[in-house]
């Protein structure tokens, strides 16, 4: 259990957090300049607050107040930054058992073999850093931070200078580590995809404070997750059910009480419920089922409330059965078909749009 009540007054940036989880991934999201990196940087004692408390299973690290400041190496917290910081010039197993080092005795212990299957680096063992991909050396510095058997992770946006095929690569590592060696995570990320398919619990950061805090579908379902000004931003997250596949096409269905939707790839066994992110601009809106459109997912529900800028208009359609999907449109479209609060519509999502590295596996009730 991770429980932060922290302030911190800089010189030109005021930051107030709070947030608790006692599951597996808190994922700290939010803009550039948000304050996600200072708030690891608390955790991690690399500085102290002005205010607040920070505990970690019920032990304090931090208290201003009681005057408490338990020093970083005491804390029993790894870290993975964008930046792998491996030692150069030892090897990766060098580097590993480097890790090891800091794993006190009497402590669980995490076994080297056991990390190292888990992240598929024993190939890799003798190498020096230099002579790994980005993805490689990001395996072997979550391997290293595993080793030292930590109470926590801090990841600092550990997959923002990846591709998307090392990125799909590494997300299920992530989720293995949550799953396998039941270590809590605080995850920094300003990647919606990343967040849904990992976070139990979603902090918002805004000019460092929280500006919505719950699960993905409660923050980036509301209103509040963001604005028309950046509307390329905006992103709704639907919970549905996988349903069968189509093997010859390599599409499989996701079932919604408001209609199907077609996913490129596999998304896990029939029956299974899982999240995906669909973004306002890939969301049209009709006023009748359409036919003869390249489109295949059509969702009914009913326009729940309409939000104008310039030219744009945010429109918020509630599903039927359940369930809440963002629109992007011009005001003009809007105006023409008629689209007031409580009219019936279509809502038309691209398959190729949908991202399958967001699918996440919905929080269970
Ligand atoms: N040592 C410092 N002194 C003064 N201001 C600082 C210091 N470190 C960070 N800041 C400011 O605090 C704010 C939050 O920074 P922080 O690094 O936490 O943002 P972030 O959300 O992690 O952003 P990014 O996604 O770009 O890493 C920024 O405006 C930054 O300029």
């Amino acid at each position: 259990m991770i429980e932060v009540r922290v302030g911190l007054d800089l010189a030109t940036f005021k930051l107030d957090v709070a947030f608790a989880d006692g599951r597996g991934i808190t994922a700290l999201f939010g803009q550039s300049g948000s304050g996600k990196s200072l708030t690891l940087s608390l955790i991690a004692g690399l500085r102290r607050p002005d205010r607040g408390f920070i505990k970690l299973d019920g032990e304090l690290l931090v208290d201003v107040e009681k005057r408490i400041f338990v020093r970083p190496h005491r804390r029993r917290i790894g870290l993975v930054f964008q930046d792998s910081n491996l030692f150069p010039h030892l090897s990766v197993q060098q580097n590993l058992l480097f890790g090891r080092w800091f794993a006190p005795r009497g402590a669980r212990q995490i076994e080297f073999d056991a990390v190292v299957e888990t992240l598929g680096i024993r190939p890799l063992l003798s190498r020096r850093p230099a002579r790994l991909s980005g993805g490689e050396r990001q395996r072997v510095a979550i391997g290293r931070a595993l080793l030292s058997c930590p109470r926590l992770l801090l990841f600092d946006e550990p997959l923002a200078a990846l591709d998307t095929a090392r990125k799909l690569e590494i997300l299920p590592l992530i989720e293995r580590i949550r799953d396998d060696f039941k270590i809590p995570i605080v995850y920094v990320s300003h990647a919606v995809e990343e967040v849904v398919r990992l976070a139990s619990l979603v902090v918002v950061l805004e000019n460092g404070k929280v500006k919505a805090i719950g699960d993905a579908n409660e923050v980036f379902g509301a209103a509040a997750a963001g604005s028309l000004e950046d509307r390329f931003d905006r992103s709704s997250v639907l919970t549905v059910t996988v349903g069968g596949s189509n093997a010859a096409y390599e599409l499989t269905q996701l079932k919604h009480p408001a209609g199907t939707i077609w996913l490129a790839g596999p998304a896990g066994p029939p029956g299974r419920s899982v999240r995906i992110v669909v973004k306002a601009t890939d969301v049209v809106l009709a006023k009748e089922s359409p036919h003869d459109v390249s489109i295949r997912n059509v969702l009914s529900g009913a326009v729940e409330s309409i939000e104008t800028q310039g030219p744009f208009a945010m429109v918020e359609v509630a599903l039927d059965g359940g369930g809440r999907l963002a629109a992007v449109a011009t005001r003009l479209a809007v105006d023409e078909l008629h689209l007031d609060r409580g009219a019936k519509v279509f809502a038309l999502i691209k398959s190729t749009a949908l991202d399958e590295r967001a699918v996440g596996e919905a929080p269970r009730p």
